[in-house]
């Protein structure tokens, strides 16, 4: 039940009176407010004006009524060294003052962990705190629960997605994604369960952090009880306060230990090799003390970790101890992401994660004294003219790489080494990111939206804008998709496709799956997909590795042969030698296990029947071509010249990806990505009969859409085709 007290004293009026001031008011007339369950058996340390510092008061847990445990008692003494605990009670009052707050504090200053349980403490009923990434959550949760020593998943919880560890009335205090937080507003679009919302790393904008706070905006004004708090290190005060309405600013100055930072005084020509050089130079120079460096992806992370474990064994012989070397990247499962919390392993190595930006923001990983920034990171840009969205290497902003030598000095003094120029930090980074919102495609954020109930998508209150043309694509695509239609208003179809946390194409095909009965393989391929390419290729063995990948191909259809190695890959029992064996990247696939349960899980809440046309049936590949199809249906292309083909309407050509196993040159494709190497490639490709293309629920292949030129010549030859075909003439 939400406090009475609250309902009456934050009215709409005072929405539109915010303090501007930085420094919030006194709040005298809260100093009547009753005491969260204040412990009977020792004075409280009651600060004088209503916030119960509570746990020092007793020493029973509040919460549990058991006796503290020592880990308590360890902990406790941490956090009060904190600076944002001393600025506790500023931090309470603003919030109880102003309906949304921006919070400014350094990294590691304590803002994620304790000014939830601030504002929990003081009274708010149920408060949730938002984070852009799932480790994040999971982690900063156990932290707190850990701190308030009870037991996780209780008053303390936490929701990412596919995983829920809270309780639905005892949950007082909850860390999840931002996707989550949008979720749970699909069902709720009041969040009228919380009463206090924290928006973490709110500089990282975040397609859902933007979403949110638009969404959050529309909710104000009718919730009068809701407060906000929007957090970070390193965020654009001015563009944060001005959207929410001249909302304060509170600033926690003060970090607990220092970080030195270290530059180069040449420019490094390879940054890999840079990195590799520092490990060594750290482990064989400094003193003791773990080690987090950041690299761009999952096969430079590999590759990264070979070198290291390399390494490690040569110098054993040199009498230097070990590396302990982990990856961390957001495809591992969780629960491998969750080992760089470990102790080293033998103790006392000295432990080395190699992460990509998931470890930028809001991690603590205790021990790491050194961190190693290249200044790199593959980022989102999409191109609305080509409808391509491509992961670009492209240089860190300042604000990244002040989140990243955050990531030292928490536990311990740091160093971060940045591996370029002093003057490059300064003229060469960019100040800050672009809002994800502004590289992407919104196919996504539109279904979001219109799920949420909003209607009028161009005077939502985005902070940023999109580009126009961008979400005229997005609404082409879902009209095209059959998501919305010519009034623009979500149909049956698009409303099953916003379930799905996927890709609209591969959403469409699943929903769609149950109609050429193949969601069992839909369903598998949907989630192989989702995970990095499973096909290792080493350079020095490439002909041997593309004769075992041969085991496995359907020569029709990059997607089938897919859905095979899958197959294989259960009934070896997801044996990593035999993955090894075979060419195949163990630790994608198993990841691929994992989506394909959880997907397969979602099919059956929404009611959508798990079927297969039988391992053995004729026409299997035939019907999940024809499904990947319903999914891509935009993505096709036909066959111009030599190993050439040519994108339908856009009328790009593009060649087969020579990763392709589909070498027959059929007259028509359809394919799952446009990408650009060294030439514009399609990839993941699949032989489409032409007539398909008609016998979609699509205006797509309208021909009357359609000017004169190659498409319509093509579409044209192939309606012909489909008439001789049904006179039985061809
Ligand atoms: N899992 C942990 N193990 C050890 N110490 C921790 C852990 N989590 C938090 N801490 C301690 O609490 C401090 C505050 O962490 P918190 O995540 O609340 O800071 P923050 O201000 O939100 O940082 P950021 O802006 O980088 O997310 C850390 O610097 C560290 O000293």
């Amino acid at each position: 039940m939400r406090s009475s007290r609250h309902e009456r004293r934050s009215g709409h009026e005072e929405a539109n009176g915010l303090s501007v001031s930085g420094e919030p008011r006194s709040t005298e007339q809260y100093s009547k407010r009753p005491p969260t369950r204040r412990p009977s058996a020792a004075p409280g340390n009651d600060t004088g004006d209503g916030y119960v510092d509570h746990e020092t008061a007793s020493d029973r847990n509040p919460y549990t009524g058991q006796p503290f445990s020592d880990l308590y008692y360890e902990l406790e003494e941490k956090r009060r060294a904190l600076p944002v605990y001393q600025a506790r009670q500023r931090i309470v009052d603003a919030v109880r003052r102003h309906r949304v707050v921006v919070l400014q504090g350094e990294t590691g200053s304590g803002k994620t962990t304790q000014v939830p349980r601030f504002l929990l403490e003081a009274g708010f009923q149920r408060v949730v705190c938002t984070q852009p990434r799932r480790i994040a959550a999971v982690s900063v949760a156990t932290r707190v629960a850990q701190e308030m020593d009870v037991c996780l998943g209780d008053l303390v919880g936490y929701t990412i997605r596919f995983e829920d560890v809270s309780h639905p009335k005892r949950t007082r205090l909850k860390y999840v994604t931002d996707g989550m937080l949008l979720r749970e507003a699909f069902q709720d679009h009041m969040l009228s369960r919380y009463d206090c919302i924290l928006l973490d790393e709110a500089h990282e904008r975040t397609l859902s952090t933007d979403v949110l706070m638009g969404l959050i905006k529309n909710i104000l004004p009718v919730r009068p009880a809701l407060h906000v708090v929007v957090m970070s290190a390193t965020l654009e005060r001015d563009h944060f306060t001005t959207y929410f309405n001249q909302a304060p600013l509170l600033d926690v100055s003060g970090r607990m230990y220092p970080v030195d930072i270290r530059y180069e005084k040449q420019p490094v020509m390879d940054y890999i090799r840079a990195v590799e050089e520092k490990v060594q130079y750290i482990h064989e120079q400094e003193p003791a003390g773990d080690i987090l460096l950041f690299l761009t992806g999952e096969e430079e992370i590999e590759d990264m970790c070979q070198r290291l474990r390399y390494y490690s064994r040569t110098v054993a012989k040199r009498g230097l101890g070990p590396l302990h070397v982990l990856p961390l990247y957001s495809a591992l499962p969780l629960s491998h992401q969750q080992r760089v919390f470990e102790p080293a392993n033998p103790p006392g190595a000295r432990k080395v994660v190699v992460a990509t930006n998931v470890a930028e923001t809001s991690l603590t990983i205790d021990g790491i004294s050194y961190v190693i920034d290249p200044g790199f990171a593959k980022s989102k840009i999409y191109n609305p003219s080509t409808r391509v969205e491509s992961l670009l290497v492209s240089p860190i902003s300042q604000d990244s790489a002040k989140q990243r030598a955050g990531r030292a000095g928490r536990t311990r003094a740091g160093v971060c080494y940045r591996l370029y120029t002093e003057d490059a930090f300064r003229t060469e980074l960019q100040e800050r990111s672009y809002p994800e919102i502004l590289r992407c495609n919104l196919c996504n954020v539109v279904l979001t939206l219109k799920k949420l109930g909003i209607d009028d998508l161009i005077h939502f209150d985005f902070m940023d804008p999109p580009a126009p043309d961008t979400m005229i694509r997005a609404l082409e695509t879902l009209f095209y998709l059959g998501a919305l239609d010519e009034n623009v208003a979500l149909t049956p179809l698009g409303t099953q496709m916003a379930e799905f946390p996927l890709d609209v194409q591969i959403t469409r095909m699943l929903v769609e799956s149950p109609r050429y009965r193949c969601s069992e393989e839909a369903v598998t391929l949907a989630a192989m997909l989702s995970v990095p390419n499973v096909f290792v290729r080493p350079r020095y063995r490439a002909d041997e590795a593309d004769a075992r990948k041969e085991r496995f191909v359907v020569s029709d259809s990059d997607h089938a042969t897919l859905v095979c190695v899958f197959e294989a890959f259960v009934k070896h029992d997801h044996d990593a030698r035999w993955c090894s064996e075979n060419f195949l990247n163990d630790r994608a696939l198993l990841h691929a296990v994992n989506i394909r349960r959880q997907l397969a899980s979602m099919l059956k809440q929404m009611g959508l029947p798990l079927c297969s046309p039988g391992i053995r049936a004729p026409d299997r590949w035939v019907r999940l071509r024809r499904c990947v199809l319903a999914g891509f249906l935009m993505q096709t292309a036909f066959w111009v010249r030599r190993r050439d083909y040519m994108t339908i309407r856009d009328e790009q050509v593009v060649g087969l990806h020579p990763s392709s196993v589909v070498r027959h040159r059929p007259a028509w494709v359809v394919f799952h990505e446009f990408v650009l190497t060294t030439g514009n490639y399609i990839r993941t490709v699949s032989q489409i009969e032409p007539e398909w293309l008609f016998e979609l629920s699509t205006k797509y292949y309208d021909l009357t859409e359609y000017k004169d030129g190659a498409s319509r010549r093509a579409l044209e030859l192939a309606a012909g085709l489909r008439k001789m075909r049904r006179h039985g003439t061809a």
